[in-house]
């Protein structure tokens, strides 16, 4: 075992939570789940793994935790995540991501916690006007979801500067893909994300696939999206713990690979890694989409010395098939 503090991860029973946990016991620590299961499910936590049954929003719970397990460094990635419900029921957004956070980043500072790593999101920047995005462009999110997270990150700047708690929130772009050893995956009962959308359609879990707008300023007239595979971005988070641990800035980093796909690409991916034609129709345009959407991935390479070993879209595409494939086999 070793000497590291023990890593809580908060939702860690979710699918990027998930994959963080293998990557942090791959690289030596020790990690701690807690998560109220409310989208995650208890089968994803590894059986090595202790699992704290509850929320983030329970403070003598978080006392208790950050105790018990000696923790050193938090993973925040507990949270409610989709846009369009956000739109519909911001105060339970506003409870669940900025309230909730809240209650964790004050246990954290009460207990002494020493590194606090989040999961933001690329919806802070609102509609970007200049690609690719950088870290430092304006921050103006167009929904609840991304008001939620943005005020978290804030907090976070000032409980550093306050208090003295390391913090590192990485601003993803589009998260896909599964574990390429089959270990974990996305289950979301009711998907959202383009990828396992197509995904569940090419295993028939679906009839089609609606392709919200054709008619962007774009390659193709599809939206562009920078796909980072999952298992990458567990590697970020394992890379800015070290970061922290080495007396590392304190700061804001996207994750991407700095380079984008159109929905057709994505689809067109799709078919090739399951061999069939998926059933494809166009319609409207969703709300709130913005034209293209791509990382400046400079300032984490350069200050986490992130490495992925995914940036490929075929693979991304193959391993979230692969991973539909076992669910649904898993499922009947
Ligand atoms: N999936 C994406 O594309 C994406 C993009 C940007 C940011 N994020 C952020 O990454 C984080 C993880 O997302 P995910 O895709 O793994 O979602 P997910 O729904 O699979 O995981 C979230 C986990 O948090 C748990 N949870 C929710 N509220 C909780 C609470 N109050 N207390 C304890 N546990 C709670 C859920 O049960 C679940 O296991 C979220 O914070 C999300 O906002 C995700
Ligand atoms: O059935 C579908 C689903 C999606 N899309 C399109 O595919 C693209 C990607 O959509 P989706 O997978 O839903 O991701 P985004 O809307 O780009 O948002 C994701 O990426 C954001 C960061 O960029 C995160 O903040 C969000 O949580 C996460 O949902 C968009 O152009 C969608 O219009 C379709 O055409 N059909």
């Amino acid at each position: 075992m070793s000497g590291h503090a023990t890593v809580l991860v908060t939702g860690g029973a979710g699918y990027i939570g998930a994959h963080a946990v293998l990557a942090l016991t791959e690289a030596g620590y020790r990690a701690v789940v807690l998560d109220d299961l409310s989208t995650g499910e208890r089968a994803a936590v590894p059986d090595d793994v202790p699992f704290v049954h509850g929320s983030v929003g329970d403070p003598d719970l978080l006392a208790d935790t950050l105790e018990r397990h000696g923790v050193g460094t938090v993973m925040h990635f507990a949270g409610s995540i989709v846009v369009p419900e956000s739109v519909e029921q911001p105060l339970a957004y506003y409870r669940n991501n900025t309230l909730n956070s809240h209650a964790l980043i004050e246990a954290c500072v009460r207990a002494g916690v020493e590194r606090f790593i989040f999961s933001s999101t690329a919806a802070v920047y609102g509609v970007p006007d200049r690609m690719p995005v950088r870290e430092d462009s304006p921050t103006e999110p167009i929904n609840p979801y991304g008001r939620s997270k943005l005020m978290t990150e804030w907090m976070l700047r000032d409980a550093a500067a306050a208090h003295g708690l390391r913090f590192a929130a990485l601003r993803y772009f589009n998260v896909a893909g599964a574990d390429p050893k089959g270990r974990a995956g996305q289950r979301s009962k009711v998907a959202t994300h383009l990828i396992k959308i197509a995904c569940e359609a090419a295993v028939g879990r679906r009839g089609e696939v609606m392709l919200f707008g054709d008619d962007y300023p774009t390659r193709d007239g599809t939206c562009v999206r920078d796909y980072v595979h999952v298992s990458d971005l567990a590697d970020a988070h394992v890379a800015a713990v070290r970061h922290l641990e080495a007396g590392g800035e304190n700061g804001v980093f996207n994750c991407g690979y700095g380079h984008g796909y159109t929905v057709r690409e994505v689809l067109d991916a799709v078919e090739r890694a399951a061999g069939k034609p998926l059933s494809v129709r166009v319609v409207g345009r969703r709300a709130g989409d913005p034209p293209e959407l791509v990382a400046a991935k400079d300032r984490i390479v350069a200050a986490l010395g992130w490495q992925p070993r995914h940036d490929d879209l075929d693979t991304i595409v193959r391993t979230a098939l692969a991973w539909e494939r076992r669910l649904a086999a898993a499922t009947g």
